[in-house]
């Protein structure tokens, strides 16, 4: 974890041009960006207002889609822990399914029969300068993850990630060498809605800059989402439909 942590700030403290070498803009002048690479989010809406962040994106999974062209090769040792990284949070995946399986009494590899290998897993790395009024700007705007899972490495000194519960925020404290599991969009539908996709969004901190690494599992765009049958009653009727998740935007495709 820390040798994850000091490669992903090692690339963020590269000048600016450093950097770009990953960057997400598509050659036509800036005017477009792919979900890949170094750089902002796409802003969708112009009301949502604009989250003070940089971010790196690389798809860890499938393997075959691994685009190394857009993966820093500052630090040198950056390919190589990432790679390490993916293939352990990828255990934690498939351990966070069989357990969550098991505490809604369905067959334990019911999650994990439900995907297939071109699920599409993505690491984000997340940088998030000091920012002079944190009074008016957040680090990252409220948003629950579309997918199934995130597992998130959350920076080991500084707080700021907040989840929304009742209309309420409330902090998810710093703390070294630990994992926040979210479940995601996706999870909440094949769960029912009886485990919830958290709304969350990360404050901005004046003084400290902060990093975090968020690796999302999601579904590949044909897989069709439904709850699980045995989640079903009389008394317990689905709440959501049966669609596939690329006709929801639920996927990254
Ligand atoms: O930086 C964080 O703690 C949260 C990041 C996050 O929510 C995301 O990348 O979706
Ligand atoms: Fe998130």
């Amino acid at each position: 974890m820390d040798a994850m942590m000091s490669a992903s700030r090692e690339f963020f403290r590269q000048p600016s041009g450093e950097k770009q070498k990953c960057s997400n803009l598509i050659d036509d002048g800036g005017k477009h960006s792919e979900v890949e690479g170094y750089g902002n989010d796409k802003v969708v809406n112009q009301d949502e207002g604009l989250s003070w962040n940089d971010r790196l994106h690389l798809r860890v999974e499938p393997e075959d889609e691994r685009n190394f062209t857009k993966w820093p090769t500052h630090p040198e040792s950056f390919r190589d822990v990432l790679l390490e990284y993916a293939s352990r949070t990828k255990r934690i995946r498939d351990v966070v399914f069989r357990t969550i399986a098991k505490l809604l009494d369905l067959d334990e590899d019911y999650f994990l029969n439900q995907m297939s290998n071109k699920d599409p897993g993505f690491a984000r790395f997340n940088y998030y300068p000091p920012c002079p009024r944190p009074d008016l700007v957040l680090g990252m705007r409220p948003h629950s993850d579309a997918g199934l899972l995130t597992i998130l490495f959350v920076d080991r000194d500084v707080g700021g990630l907040q989840v929304e519960r009742d209309g309420k925020w409330y902090n998810v404290p710093a703390k070294p060498y630990s994992l926040v599991i979210n479940l995601a969009d996706c999870m909440e539908i094949m769960c029912n809605g009886i485990f919830r996709s958290p709304v969350h969004r990360v404050v901005t901190n004046a003084e400290k800059e902060r990093l975090s690494l968020a690796v999302f599992y999601a579904v590949d765009g044909e897989t069709v989402l439904e709850p699980a049958p045995g989640l079903l009653d009389d008394e317990r009727p689905p709440r959501y439909g049966k669609f596939k998740a690329k006709d929801f935007g639920l996927s990254f495709d």
